[in-house]
């Protein structure tokens, strides 16, 4: 709702209300309106200011409302032009936050005035949608095409000092922004108003507005990658420079409505959700976010700096967390101490206030040690060295022995188990695995993982951690591979055996980067290094000296196994690194990829030796074949409790390995593709493919194909119900 009130003798003030956010609802636009209109209504109110409860203007619409089959009502732009027509002045006065919805109606005002902590934008194309209440055709006409091409297009904050640079607000305070928009609405009352109404003003030239307009049309382009949401932005505000303000009103809502009925918007503003439900941890055995308590982090350390290390000690200082980083000789302490620094200067400069915020010289915020000693008094320690268990278990075991009973013990491993290194430990209740993604300054995603002993603390701090990082922390079970890699294995083991059928590199990464993945399957293997899974596959006996004597070439345990990626191993391709890998780089360390002809005579060479008869393996089926393995074994995570739901697995993938926002996330695709669809491609394909598990449809997909096909929102409620066609 919106609360009315007088604030001065002659100004009426309306109050937007709906907690925690006030996003606008049909009943706070209601409310507004009924506002409005009571204070034209009134003589003796003379001014009136908007302003929203709680220290927040709004975050915009309910985002559940485009959802809704009551969305005609999407009624917001009239009421923006009702406030823009009022003969009495009327000032938005901005704190906390103005987004998309909620930043329109301060438009619509005459004057708006923002406290210095306020952030304003216009975030729609974050949720697949364009600022569908009039924002396109005004904010371009208040502060020009670039800038409202930035704003509109990116989705960014602003913060209010820029936007007072902007012209966005006309005045920044840092009193009380109601009280000091109530006295400037008082100063008004008389002055007359036509040029604050911005719908008469027209739109500032550019004197080359065409060529501006290509070339931002092209930049739009490049960073949507696939996203729709982004190109019908741009072609909203070209709208604004073209046509009068009312038929570029028609255009942004014909634009918008495309948008609004496209599965892009359903699918990001899904994520938007699912971003903000795993926050609310929950484990099988029943501890939760509603009871455990995080325990506050005055220091931490981080043992090993290398690439991973690195990276996390760049975020504890970020976060303004006091770190110690540890390495085990002065020689590797002062090559990570080097690049730790390398990597704070670079991020102190895209800051802000520069250096100065960071302040990683100061010793009491940023030490390097090689004594273990060092870390008596620290709270939580993040181990991230090689990933080797003997290592981990040493570290663990020493850890235990000298820091203090109460500090947390994290490990940054992307697949070892949790309850291995905890044993090892006096406080297994306080171990937990911690997976960071590469670079850990930049990724936004953090896999905790909790083993047998983890205590609900030890979740909850670690998830608070991932907060204060800017970090999504999300919570998983125990596994080999945990959520993240486990999934991926089914997938990357497709695309390799596609390879052996008659694909090339460049073809599976075609299809999947066309899909919308940053980055194809064997791009992805050259960035990081073929070594590492040979590393892995040595450690588990399915490659190297280990390998049992006659052991079939395409065989392990009785199942498919394809030994190309050792093959180029062993041929010393390991990727980038090397200059060589699946492609081939302009030099070792390069970073451009060139389908290689050696890879391709290879190739052929292969199939040869192992009589496999080269097919076209067309687009579809190299999709369903990585994307599908990877859904399956996503229903068997939820059907072993690892994850507690379809978003955990979703978030984890869009955060960490790059799957297209706009699609979703893997379940929430297959919920679009249609599991019944998903499961008898499965079984085709397993046909076809009798010695590959990974091929087999899990049998909880099979279940809720059984059950008739739930929305995602219900498949949890199927996990332990009967079904009698099973
Ligand atoms: C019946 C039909 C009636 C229709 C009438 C409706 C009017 C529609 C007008 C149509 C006009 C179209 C043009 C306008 C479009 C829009 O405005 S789209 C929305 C644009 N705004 C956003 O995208 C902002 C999204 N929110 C955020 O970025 C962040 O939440 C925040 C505001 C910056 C706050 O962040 P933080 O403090 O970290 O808190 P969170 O945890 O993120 O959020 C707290 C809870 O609030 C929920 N929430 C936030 N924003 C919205 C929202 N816009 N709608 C609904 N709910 C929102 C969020 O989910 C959290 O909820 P809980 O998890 O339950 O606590």
């Amino acid at each position: 709702m919106a609360q009315y009130a007088r604030g001065a003798a002659a100004v009426a003030v309306i109050r937007l209300r709906n907690p925690p956010v006030n996003a606008l609802s049909l009943t706070v636009l209601q409310a507004l309106e009924d506002g409005l209109k009571r204070a034209d209504a009134d003589p003796s109110v003379k001014a009136v200011t908007i302003c929203g409860e709680n220290g927040k203007f709004s975050a915009g619409a309910d985002i559940r409302v485009f959802s809704s089959p009551k969305k005609q009502g999407l009624g917001l732009g009239p009421i923006i032009s009702l406030i823009e027509r009022s003969e009495k002045p009327v000032v938005a006065a901005i704190e906390g936050i103005a987004l998309g919805g909620g930043l329109e109606v301060a438009l619509g005002c005459h004057y708006r005035i923002a406290h210095v902590q306020a952030r304003m934008g216009l975030p729609e194309v974050t949720i697949g949608l364009l600022p569908g209440a009039e924002g396109t055709q005004r904010l371009p006409r208040l502060i020009g095409i670039p800038a409202a091409l930035d704003i509109i297009t990116t989705g960014r904050h602003v913060p209010a000092t820029e936007a007072l640079k902007l012209g966005l607000v006309d005045e920044v305070v840092e009193e009380n922004t109601v009280e000091a928009a109530i006295r400037l609405a008082t100063k008004l009352i008389g002055q007359p108003l036509g040029h604050r109404r911005l719908s008469l003003r027209p739109v500032p030239r550019l004197p080359n507005m065409e060529a501006f307009l290509s070339d931002a049309l092209m930049k739009v382009k490049k960073r949507a990658q696939g996203c729709l949401a982004p190109e019908l932005c741009f072609q909203a505000i070209k709208a604004a420079t073209e046509l009068p303000f009312a038929d570029g009103v028609r255009k942004e809502r014909e634009l918008f409505n495309i948008l609004l009925t496209s599965g892009q918007a359903k699918a990001l503003q899904y994520a938007f959700f699912a971003e903000r439900a795993v926050e609310k941890w929950t484990t099988p055995n029943g501890a939760s976010w509603k009871s455990a308590s995080p325990q506050p982090i005055r220091k931490a350390a981080v043992i090993g700096l290398g690439t991973m290390g690195r990276g996390i000690v760049t975020s504890l200082v970020k976060a303004k967390i006091p770190v110690v980083g540890l390495e085990q000789d002065l020689e590797y302490l002062n090559t990570g101490r080097k690049a730790v620094m390398l990597l704070l200067e670079r991020e102190a400069m895209k800051m802000e206030q520069g250096a100065q915020t960071l302040d990683f010289h100061n010793p009491a915020r940023l030490q390097f040690t090689v004594d273990f000693d060092v870390l008596r008094d620290v709270d939580l320690v993040i181990e991230a060295v090689f990933e080797n268990m003997a290592l981990k278990k040493e570290i663990f075991n020493k850890l235990s022995r000298i820091c203090k009973p109460e500090a947390f013990l994290c490990t940054n491993t992307s697949a070892l188990n949790i309850d291995e290194i905890a044993s090892v430990t006096n406080r297994p209740q306080q171990v937990i695995g911690t997976h960071f993604f590469s670079p850990a300054h930049v990724m936004r995603l953090l896999e905790i993982i909790y083993g047998r002993h983890t205590s609900p603390t030890t979740i909850a701090t670690a998830m608070q951690l991932a907060k204060v990082m800017k970090k999504v922390g999300v919570v998983v079970g125990n596994c080999f591979g945990f959520v993240g890699n486990r999934m991926m294995f089914p997938y990357t083991q497709q695309a390799v055996f596609l390879l052996e059928e008659g694909s090339r590199p460049e073809d599976v990464d075609r299809v999947l980067e066309d899909f919308g993945f940053k980055i194809g399957p064997f791009r992805m293997s050259d960035l990081a290094g073929l070594d590492v899974g040979w590393r892995s596959r040595k450690d588990q006996g399915l490659t190297g000296p280990s390998l049992a004597p006659g052991t079939p070439a395409r065989q392990r345990r009785g199942y498919r196994y394809s030994p190309l990626p050792d093959l180029l191993c062993e041929k010393g391709r390991f990727g980038q690194k090397t200059g060589k890998g699946w492609y081939q780089y302009e030099k070792a360390g390069g970073r451009i990829s060139k389908p290689d002809p050696w890879i391709h005579s290879f190739l052929s060479e292969y199939r040869d030796t192992h009589q496999i008869k080269t097919r076209f393996i067309d687009q579809e089926e190299i999709l369903e074949r990585c994307l599908f393995a990877l859904i399956s074994e996503g229903f068997d995570i939820l059907a072993e409790g690892i994850a507690s739901g379809p978003e955990h697995l979703d978030v984890i993938y869009i955060n960490g390995y790059g799957w297209p926002k706009h699609r979703g996330g893997p379940m929430f695709y297959a919920s679009t593709v249609g599991l019944p669809n998903i499961l008898a491609k499965l079984q085709k394909y397993s046909e076809m493919h009798p010695d590959v598990p990974q091929l087999r449809p899990s049998a909880f997909l099979k279940k809720l194909v059984a059950m008739g096909n739930p929305p995602l929102n219900d498949w949890m409620s199927y996990l332990h119900r009967q079904s009698n066609k099973l």
